[in-house]
């Protein structure tokens, strides 16, 4: 056979194969009736429907509450009614499987987020969960407080330095986040080199999500990003070996008095972790605990700007508080904690989260979908409900408060309000991102006044492959 027939040959194939698989798929999902953009052979509701697919992750999606859609024939359904959310979170029916698949084989598979829950024992997710959550619990958030603070002071009075000028405060609320992450991990004292190659390490994964139905997509940026992979590794290799050096010099007793508040010291005291793991969890956090926190801080402050009601009010509360703030103090900004829940409702970063089907599943509706469907939950369409929610489109944050909602309780349903997830997957780093923002809301509303620039994009977040990220958020800063 000559070339021509060669490449005719597995043309036909290929053909073949596709042809087989969106039979089977038509076969698998005939009973199966859920709205959703045309789907046409081959490739599903892809070119076509972009827009539309596009649409259905903005708010409010065009289908209703469950729609489903085929990009490539890969089956997909979205989801926001808050019983499937119930289901999808606190059961282990739907395992994270492929979703993160490609972020594992970047950032390394060991990372808290990427290991699988699925199976009757959970392990070893449940193994990692339990080692970490200590660093999460109130005596170590306790005793973090004063890092925070630290961070906190350096940043206002960075601010206070611009006195009158413009200051952009996404980069701002990045470079504070970055660092008090940092302290948490126990890279502390990393050098800003370190600093930078782990920020582009995180950057780029904007383009690993474009790819991400591309199992080789991270194995490709990990080769490109190279460079800043020796930063980091080397960095974080150096500090765990130097960190189990210092341990190994304590005496049992020492060793059991001792209270750790950095992820590192803390997974090596348990004893449960190769290097390797210890490296893997410590790139994560920078992971999960950077793009969100510093996604939704500047958003917040906007809000409360933007809303000279809530900002005189948020100041007085913040006011009668002493400085520096403990952490037991944190309980008693009672409003300017529902100003930040109010911001997770409505700019929350995360907007849907993804799960696989590894087995037939029935939704709340009724309908029962095939396994090997890609599940998403829809958190903002559910915060964005008339359904759950009085006028959601209203920045609102008494809301959150019983007493002044007239009795009322928000959500009328548990699962309605969803910004960190919920159940045993649920953030495990939602408190320590309450201690951020307070402690930081503390210190620049008290300490500094905040005008608007008047700019059609400030203020505006960008939804994109299922992230909400402020495109621009400039104030002029003045002392107060
Ligand atoms: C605005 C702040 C934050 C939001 C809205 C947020 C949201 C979320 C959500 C929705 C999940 C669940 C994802 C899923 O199940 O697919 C999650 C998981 C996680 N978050 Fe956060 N997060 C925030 C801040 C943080 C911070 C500050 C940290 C740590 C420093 C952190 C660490 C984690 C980790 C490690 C997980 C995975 C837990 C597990 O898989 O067991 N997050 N977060």
């Amino acid at each position: 056979m000559d070339a021509t027939g060669i490449t005719a040959s597995i043309v036909a194939l290929l053909c073949g194969a596709l042809i087989f698989r969106d039979i089977n798929l038509r076969l698998r999902w005939r009973n199966v009736n859920l709205p959703g953009p045309p789907r046409y052979p081959l490739i599903g509701s892809l070119i076509v429907n972009a827009r539309d697919i596009m649409d259905m992750f903005k708010n409010q999606s065009r289908f209703g509450t469950v729609s489903a859609f085929f990009p490539l024939n890969n089956p997909i359904v979205l989801t926001s009614d808050p019983e499937d959310f119930k289901r999808i979170f606190t059961t282990n029916i739907a395992p994270k499987g492929s979703t993160v698949e490609s972020l594992g084989q970047y950032l390394g598979p060991s990372g808290i987020v990427f290991l699988d829950h699925n199976g009757p024992e959970m392990t070893p997710w449940k193994t990692h969960r339990q080692a970490i959550d200590q660093a999460f619990r109130v005596s170590s958030l306790r005793s973090f407080q004063h890092a925070i603070q630290k961070h906190a002071e350096d940043f206002v009075q960075r601010l206070e330095s611009q006195d009158g000028k413009e200051v952009d405060m996404v980069v701002e609320f990045r470079r504070i986040v970055l660092n008090i992450t940092s302290e948490l991990v126990g890279a502390g004292d990393a050098p800003a080199e370190f600093l930078a190659a782990m920020t582009d390490l995180i950057w780029s994964l904007d383009s690993l999500l474009i790819r991400t139905h591309l199992s080789i997509g991270g194995i490709y940026l990990k080769w490109l990003k190279r460079r800043s992979f020796k930063i980091v590794d080397n960095f974080l290799n150096e500090a765990i070996r130097a960190k189990q050096a210092e341990l190994a010099r304590l005496t049992d007793e020492e060793l059991l008095g001792r209270q750790s508040n950095n992820l590192l010291e803390l997974l090596l005291l348990t004893g449960q972790f190769t290097p390797k793991q210890i490296r893997d969890h410590l790139v994560i956090f920078y992971l999960a605990g950077l793009d969100t926190a510093a996604s939704l801080l500047p958003s917040a402050l906007f809000q409360i700007v933007q809303h000279p009601d809530v900002c005189r009010r948020a100041v007085a509360e913040l006011g009668s508080v002493r400085s520096p703030l403990a952490y037991d103090d944190l309980k008693k900004l009672r409003y300017t904690t529902h100003c930040v829940e109010e911001s997770l409702r409505m700019r929350g970063p995360i907007i849907v989260t993804a799960r696989d089907l590894d087995r037939d599943y029935e939704l709340a509706c009724g309908q029962v979908v095939p396994s090997g469907t890609m599940l998403l939950a829809h958190l903002h369409a559910v915060h964005f409900s008339e359904e759950w929610w009085t006028e959601p489109q209203k920045y609102n944050p008494s809301r959150f408060d019983k007493e002044e909602n007239g009795g009322v309780v928000e959500p009328k349903h548990p699962f309605a309000y969803v910004p960190f997830a919920a159940g045993p997957r649920i953030c495990i780093g939602r408190n320590l991102f309450f201690s951020e923002a307070l402690t930081l809301l503390h210190k620049t509303l008290t300490r500094l006044s905040f005008e608007i620039i008047d700019h059609p994009d400030n203020g505006v977040v960008l939804e994109g492959h299922g992230l909400s990220i402020p495109k621009m958020v400039k104030f002029r800063v003045m002392k107060r």
